[in-house]
């Protein structure tokens, strides 16, 4: 791998606490770092290079995936971090830091290779980026690459304005916009599934899904956040980014290799394809809700209104589900349903793709059967469930569900964050939000954004610990559906049936 600077602004705050040092060290215990190889972190703070590398000793025995045991690797590994303290708007700062970069480029006739990592929020983007530009850390003999974390935009009309300033000093293919569902490797894995699965390929489209649920779920409240939380709600925080960009890996047609270029351009078409939702189909497609106080492990907890620096009487959405129609030759009819919410009953990412019953069944057997269930579990464990129907013969041959089943070792596997610095590290942006997708899940949220704003959608509200508002669970009712919770139940309600959708040729 090339020699590298790596620049991290923002490096004494939480992400960088809790997860870009301890993927950087598991790296290095990987040996998947160049070997010339140097970090600068960068913040306001007064400290002194020791005073850093102590912290990030410490970030790393509280947050790493593997424990660290080896006291001799990670002083050989902080051997590799440095500090400067830097103000991103002080254009004189970023002199001083040019200097130190040109002065050990020359010394060990190290290619101009550097990596700006941007983990600060978002409002100093701009500035960063403009500064990078003005002093010339951006003008580089070797390449240089943007790592910008999200938020990416509040709406549409910011996220363009942010590219546009992103795109003064780089090219798109110089800019990694990270999106930590696109590390974890179940989400890696769906192109995988299809088309190295003739089975799953054949089954991979509206004749044979009868619907598909995506949902994030989480026990954790704002916590913290509340600040930034308060502004973005759901629908900006997990639903615009974390949950499009998992739609839009499902349900991409297989590209022939899998490449940055190739994968983004099926995304799009993904995004194209997506039914757009007018001002009237917001209200009968899209459910907003607020968790009010429950229990969370048999613990009581308060209500989002009542937490901790969220405004008196707020309408930020904290649960968010909605039916997304893709008008494609493939998922044309097919509903997908896709939630995320804090404060729920259990956390739980996991994409079920529920298959239709077949037609001629009931002329062959009395006996309803479940339907053929294949659930995708992202986290907090990775694994793979197939249901499908057999006789028992223990019970006189009655038709039960059985499941083929995988589950990832987690400790092996490694974190989300990892893998995509890898990834950048070798410039490979395959697993990044490209603009084009970014721009248009904008788009499409835009119109829910809108409606939230104008108050034409009711805030529902759901107990903490719950599954979410009940306006929810009709929303699949009406369809014939209803969402697979926690566990995939062991038999379906004996009173459902499974709609067959217009239009579809079984
Ligand atoms: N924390 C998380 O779980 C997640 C965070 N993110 C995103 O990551 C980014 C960082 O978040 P997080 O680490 O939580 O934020 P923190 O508030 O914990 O850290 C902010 C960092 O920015 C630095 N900073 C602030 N102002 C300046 C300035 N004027 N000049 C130089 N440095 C400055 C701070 O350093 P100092 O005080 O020393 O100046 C600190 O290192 C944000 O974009 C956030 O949205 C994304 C996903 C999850
Ligand atoms: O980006 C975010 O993701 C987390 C959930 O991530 P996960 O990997 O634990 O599923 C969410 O809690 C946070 O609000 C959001 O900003």
């Amino acid at each position: 791998m090339d020699a590298m600077t790596f620049v991290l602004f923002g490096a004494t705050g939480d992400l960088a606490k809790r997860k870009i040092f301890p993927a950087i060290y598991n790296l290095y215990v990987d040996r998947k770092l160049p070997e010339s190889f140097q970090l600068i972190g960068l913040g306001r703070r007064k400290l002194t290079e020791a005073e850093f590398r102590e912290q990030v000793a410490q970030s790393l025995r509280a947050f790493s995936r593997r424990p660290v045991t080896d006291e001799a690797a990670v002083r050989d590994f902080l051997e590799r971090i440095g500090y400067s303290e830097l103000n991103v708007n002080e254009l004189s700062d970023y002199a001083k830091l040019a200097g130190r970069i040109e002065e050990r480029e020359q010394r060990f006739t190290l290619p101009e290779n550097r990596v700006f990592y941007m983990s600060v929020a978002p409002e100093l983007f701009g500035s960063i980026v403009a500064n990078l530009q003005e002093s010339g850390l951006s003008r580089v003999s070797g390449w240089k690459r943007l790592v910008i974390e999200k938020p990416f935009g509040h709406d549409l009309e910011s996220a363009r304005a942010l590219n546009a300033s992103l795109a003064q000093a780089f090219e798109e293919k110089e800019i990694f916009r990270i999106d930590h569902y696109l590390g974890k490797p179940m989400v890696q894995n769906l192109e995988v599934f299809e088309y190295s699965n003739p089975v799953l390929q054949a089954l991979w489209r509206n004749r044979y899904v009868a619907n598909v649920q995506i949902t994030a779920a989480e026990t954790v409240g704002v916590e913290s956040r509340a600040g930034y939380y308060d502004h973005s709600g759901a629908v900006r925080d997990m639903f615009q980014n974390h949950m499009l960009q998992m739609l839009m890996m499902l349900a991409m047609q297989l590209p022939k290799h899998s490449t940055a270029e190739e994968v983004g351009f099926k995304k799009r078409k993904v995004m194209e394809a997506l039914r757009t939702l007018n001002r009237e189909d917001v209200a009968a497609n899209v459910v907003r809700g607020q968790y009010t106080a429950g229990h969370i492990g048999g613990k009581p907890v308060a209500g989002y209104a009542e937490e901790p620096g969220v405004n008196p009487g707020s309408t930020t959405d904290t649960y968010i589900a909605a039916r997304l129609w893709i008008d494609d030759y493939f998922w044309s009819e097919v509903p997908f349903y896709i939630r995320t919410g804090k404060r729920m009953a259990a956390k739980s990412t996991r994409i079920v793709i529920e298959f239709k019953d077949p037609s001629d069944k009931f002329s062959r057997t009395n006996e309803t059967t479940a339907p053929n269930l294949l659930t995708i579990d992202i986290g907090p464990e990775a694994g793979m469930t197939f249901r499908l129907n057999m006789k028992n013969p223990l019970k006189n041959g009655k038709i039960e569900p059985v499941q083929i089943q995988f589950d990832a070792d987690e400790k092996n596997v490694p974190e989300a964050y990892e893998t995509l610095i890898a990834d950048m590290m070798r410039g490979d942006s395959t697993f990044f939000a490209h603009w084009d997708e970014v721009e248009l899940a904008w788009q499409w949220v835009q119109p829910i954004l809108n409606a939230f704003e104008g108050g034409e959608l009711p805030l529902h509200t759901y107990s903490a610990g719950s599954n979410g508002p009940e306006a929810a669970d009709r929303l699949l009712e009406q369809d014939g559906f209803h969402w697979w919770h926690d566990e995939p139940q062991e038999e379906a309600p004996a009173e459902r049936k499974l709609a067959e959708p217009a239009g579809v040729q079984a």
